[in-house]
């Protein structure tokens, strides 16, 4: 079919797909104590018969994009399984259910976790982004003292439960809903500063500290529950700076990486906390510093440091 009238150039439609790209899809399955986590991105394209849509105006043939997107969340209910065996269930949706959908394409990439592990032991619900992070390090030498700071980005924890909000001031403008069981996700950027005492010693081994501080921070962020990501940084601090009497302070900066729970009674489907919209934006932002009361707050071993409060 083309539009052409004899005012009009003649033009037929060339290949064309459509639909929606990059539905941040994560499935936790909670039947048991040790929760899965399945976290993927998923674009959906469908091809068939569209003439209509472009030359008429005439959509209905279109399957919407946000359909497409529902359908990836809807799918996700009965579990993932592999990213193939899940792209093949939405091709095989799409061209069964919509007899002009003839075929499509379908991509994902799956975000690997491992579980955290706190003392020995594999946590149930928290877990870690595998091979994520960066570790940095500066030193700072003015006249006699020298100052070593070191530090992470990039080190992607989540917990499948355990975390809650609730409590906040409430006003004309709050629309959140309190909430006993959320996930909890951030990407950790923590610096922390050695005593400029240790340093002087030689006392620091900082492969074996960095190690250490990072698994501590790890288990920091999986052990308690979480009524927010302030506090559970404050736990992670605690933990480090109970253990390494050579650290002073650390500083944190971490977004609060919002996922909501998908509303899919309209698919006919519950959803007790199992399928989850990763957002990527707006989102939290929490930032906090810890120092032992004995040492200020004004060292400028930080100064040129970016990101941080
Ligand atoms: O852990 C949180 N801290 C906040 O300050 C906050 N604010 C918000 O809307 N959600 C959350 N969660």
């Amino acid at each position: 079919m083309t539009p052409n009238n004899e005012n009009t150039s003649r033009i037929v439609l060339g290949k064309n797909q459509y639909g929606k790209a990059e539905v941040r899809v994560v499935k936790i399955t909670r039947d048991t104590d040790r929760h899965e986590i399945e976290d993927l991105n998923v674009t959906s394209q469908l091809r068939g018969d569209f003439d209509a849509a472009h030359f008429d105006g005439d959509n209905a043939h279109v399957v919407p994009t946000d359909t497409q997107k529902n359908t990836v969340y809807g799918l996700a209910r009965d579990g993932v399984g592999s990213p193939e065996e899940f792209l093949l269930r939405l091709a095989n949706h799409f061209t069964s259910e919509f007899g002009w959908v003839t075929g499509g394409r379908w991509e994902a990439e799956q975000y690997a976790w491992e579980r955290i592990v706190s003392h020995g032991e594999e946590h149930g619900h928290s877990f870690v982004r595998r091979g994520q992070e960066v570790r940095n390090a500066v030193v700072v030498k003015d006249g006699g003292a020298v100052q070593v700071i070191s530090g992470l980005n990039g080190l992607t924890v989540l917990k499948s439960t355990q975390s809650g909000f609730v409590g906040y001031p409430q006003d004309r403008f709050t629309t959140l809903q309190e909430t006993t069981d959320r996930i909890l996700a951030t990407d950790v950027s923590a610096r922390w500063r050695y005593s400029t005492e240790a340093i002087a010693n030689g006392a620091v081994d900082f492969n074996k500290s960095y190690d250490d501080v990072r698994a501590l921070l790890l288990e920091g962020f999986a052990e308690e529950y979480s009524y927010a990501l302030q506090q559970t940084l404050f736990q992670m601090a605690q933990k480090v700076l109970d253990a390494h009497p050579e650290i002073d302070e650390l500083r944190f900066s971490t977004p609060n990486k919002h996922h909501f729970l998908v509303d899919l009674t309209p698919f006919g489907l519950d959803n007790p906390n199992e399928v989850f919209y990763a957002a990527d934006r707006p989102y939290g932002l929490i930032e906090a510093n810890f120092r032992r009361e004995t040492v200020t707050d004004d060292n400028n071993a930080w100064d040129g440091i970016a990101g941080f409060c």
